[in-house]
């Protein structure tokens, strides 16, 4: 794969931009990745396992002179990068973004872009319950979905170079708006995360309960709860009270339906809970069949069997 941007600038040095690092590299998409953390000690971590070619103490250095830049910080401190670096950046480079949540950072971020410089957010559907510089992977992105949100006039060269980039890193390609990003990511990702966390923190609350027996017989599905609730408490802080309105929204929905399987389980009526787990079974085939799936055996991404 041919380079596609001279020098990349990366925003905060956790998961996703150590994991761009990593793919990047992969594949020599970028001639030069330089690198910036706002704590001293992420920055050593940084220098000390070579993740970039160059560490720089205030993001401004880093964004000088980059023709990429992206933020990798949680979805409430994007603002305040983007201001900081704001007069260094070089005309015709392209600002990006990895946020959670795309409305409110178009909002707080674009603002601040100056004129002659692109703004193209995008959002890799890929991550882990790990942070920081060393959790990243080259492999995080193959196969999966990065999402561009182009917002309105921006020049289309700089999104398809963008795109080349992700592509680039194995993602697959999607563009949607904003608004309909926050929605589709508040039923895919955002709301699921609290219920994770909620059921995590239900069984805590047990504690005569937790101490021994939830440790000790901790089946598949709670497990997957505790992985998913050990993720990052600032991210996940931020997303929500960036995504507010969708996530209300579709928590309204959840809780309906809660209540009417609560309903059911009191009336015994087995024919609304059967069909409901029948419906849902058909959902989690689907997932698997579009090859999404990588926590699943890998049956060589074939379609999985049906009964
Ligand atoms: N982890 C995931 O699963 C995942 C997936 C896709 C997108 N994202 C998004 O990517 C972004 C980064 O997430 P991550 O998982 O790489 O996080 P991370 O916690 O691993 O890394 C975040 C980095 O941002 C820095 N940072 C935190 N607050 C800052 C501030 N106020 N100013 C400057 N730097 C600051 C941290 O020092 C760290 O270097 C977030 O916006 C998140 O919503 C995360
Ligand atoms: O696999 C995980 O650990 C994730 O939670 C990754 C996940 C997701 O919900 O799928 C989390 C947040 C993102 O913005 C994108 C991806």
């Amino acid at each position: 794969m041919a380079r596609i941007y001279d020098r990349v600038a990366l925003i905060g040095l956790g998961l996703i931009a150590s994991s761009m690092c990593h793919a990047m590299r992969r594949a020599g998409l970028a001639g030069e990745i330089v690198g910036y953390a706002r704590s001293a000690e992420t920055r050593d971590t940084a220098r000390e396992i070579g993740l970039c070619d160059q560490i720089y103490d205030t993001a401004a250095e880093a964004a000088k002179d980059a023709d990429l830049v992206v933020l990798c910080v949680p979805v409430g401190a994007m603002e305040s990068v983007a201001q900081e670096i704001a007069p260094v950046l070089k005309q015709g480079a392209t600002v990006s973004d990895v946020g959670s949540v795309k409305s409110t950072v178009i909002e707080a971020v674009g603002p601040h872009i100056p004129e002659g410089v692109h703004f193209v957010p995008a959002h890799p559907l890929a991550g882990t319950e790990h942070s920081g510089p060393r959790s990243g992977f080259a492999e995080l992105f193959d196969n999966r979905f990065c999402i561009i949100v182009p917002v309105e006039g921006t020049d289309r060269a700089a999104v398809d170079r963008l795109i080349d980039l992700w592509r680039g890193m194995g993602a697959l390609i999607d563009e949607m708006d904003a608004e309909h990003h926050d929605l589709v990511l508040a039923v895919t990702s955002h709301t699921p995360h609290l219920i994770a966390y909620t059921m995590v923190g239900v069984a805590d609350d047990l504690r005569r309960v937790t101490d021994s027996e939830v440790i000790k017989y901790s089946a598949a599905g709670f497990r997957d709860f505790t992985r998913i609730a050990a993720s990052d408490p600032v991210m996940w802080r931020d997303v929500f009270l960036n995504n507010k309105e969708a996530t209300l929204e579709i928590l309204g929905r959840f809780t309906e339906e809660l209540f009417a399987l609560q309903r059911a389980i009191r009336q015994g009526d087995g024919d609304h809970l059967h069909d409901y787990f029948t419906r849902t079974r058909a959902i989690r085939r689907g997932i698997i069949e579009a090859g999404q799936d990588t926590d699943a055996p890998d049956f060589g991404r074939v379609k999985v069997r049906k009964e």
